[in-house]
């Protein structure tokens, strides 16, 4: 298979001086077409920087990562939003979305601005995607008029809408409840086994146990590492059990 992303001794500093705090210290990772990806690790040992290194949200501060054959940072002007926006989806905790359009006209978002594309197979895109993560019929509601598991499902559209390559998902389920984690969980399975590869960030063993490798990180390194045979839907018990004793085994 080959590398989507390959990111070579990445180092992230913020800061200065005595504040300066080093978020990442010369991390190694790469991410193969397709697959799924899991970051775990304690509050503030870099998951979610890395998350924004390897998707070019953030710029580092030595080293390079590069998407398929592309370097980031050599990136002019708008081609790395363009990049970004039609080769990658995003999903975080609390999707953003403009509470001046309904929710179809937030998952067509990224794409509107493609004058190329069409508007009516736009709209049937995004309809069908309604369709696949469970929220057709409500294309007319305002953002404040869906539950939170709605709203990250709409979110999840508005991430596929591009039919990005990969999807960065920083704790997609972090502000749902279990049933609906579930849920959520479940959807991104599926669209992993349709081809887009996953890199997440979480919390929860239960979350990773999905991936086909887990990550962990601690004070700025990535210490170890879990491969786990493709999620096929079964024994998320046994693999949770293995993501929690590799976790102690670290030291995380
Ligand atoms: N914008 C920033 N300015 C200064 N320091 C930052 C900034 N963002 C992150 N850091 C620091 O970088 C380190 C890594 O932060 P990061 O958010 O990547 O950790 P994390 O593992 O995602 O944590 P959490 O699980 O709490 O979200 C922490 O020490 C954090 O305080």
């Amino acid at each position: 298979m080959n590398s989507i992303i390959t990111g070579t001794h990445i180092v992230k500093t913020y800061g200065k001086g005595a504040e300066q705090a080093m978020a990442l210290n010369g991390v190694d990772v790469d991410i193969t077409e397709g697959e799924f990806v899991a970051v775990m690790g304690p509050s503030g040992s870099g998951k979610t920087t890395l998350l924004f290194a390897l998707s070019g949200m953030d710029e580092i501060t030595e080293g390079t990562v590069k998407f398929g054959d592309t370097e980031l940072a050599g990136l002019q002007g708008n081609a790395l939003a363009d990049l970004r926006r039609t080769r990658m989806g995003f999903i975080f905790q609390q999707p953003t979305m403009l509470r001046n359009l309904n929710l179809l006209d937030n998952i067509m978002l990224p794409a509107v601005q493609d004058s190329k594309r069409n508007t009516v197979e736009l709209v049937q895109k995004a309809r069908d995607l309604m369709i696949q993560t469970g929220i057709a019929g409500l294309e007319n509601r305002d953002t404040t008029e869906v539950s939170g598991g709605q709203l990250q499902r709409a979110g999840i559209c508005r991430a596929l809408i591009n039919t990005p390559e990969i999807l960065f998902a920083d704790e997609p389920t972090g502000a749902l409840n279990s049933k609906t984690a579930e849920d959520i969980m479940g959807l991104l399975v599926s669209i992993n086994q349709a081809g887009t590869a996953i890199m997440l960030v979480t919390h929860d063993a239960r979350v990773a146990a999905r991936a086909d490798r887990v990550l962990f990180t601690r004070d700025g390194n990535i210490v170890s590492e879990l491969i786990l045979p493709k999620f096929s839907g079964g024994e998320l018990e046994a693999r949770g059990e293995k993501v929690v004793a590799r976790m102690a085994a670290a030291n995380i």
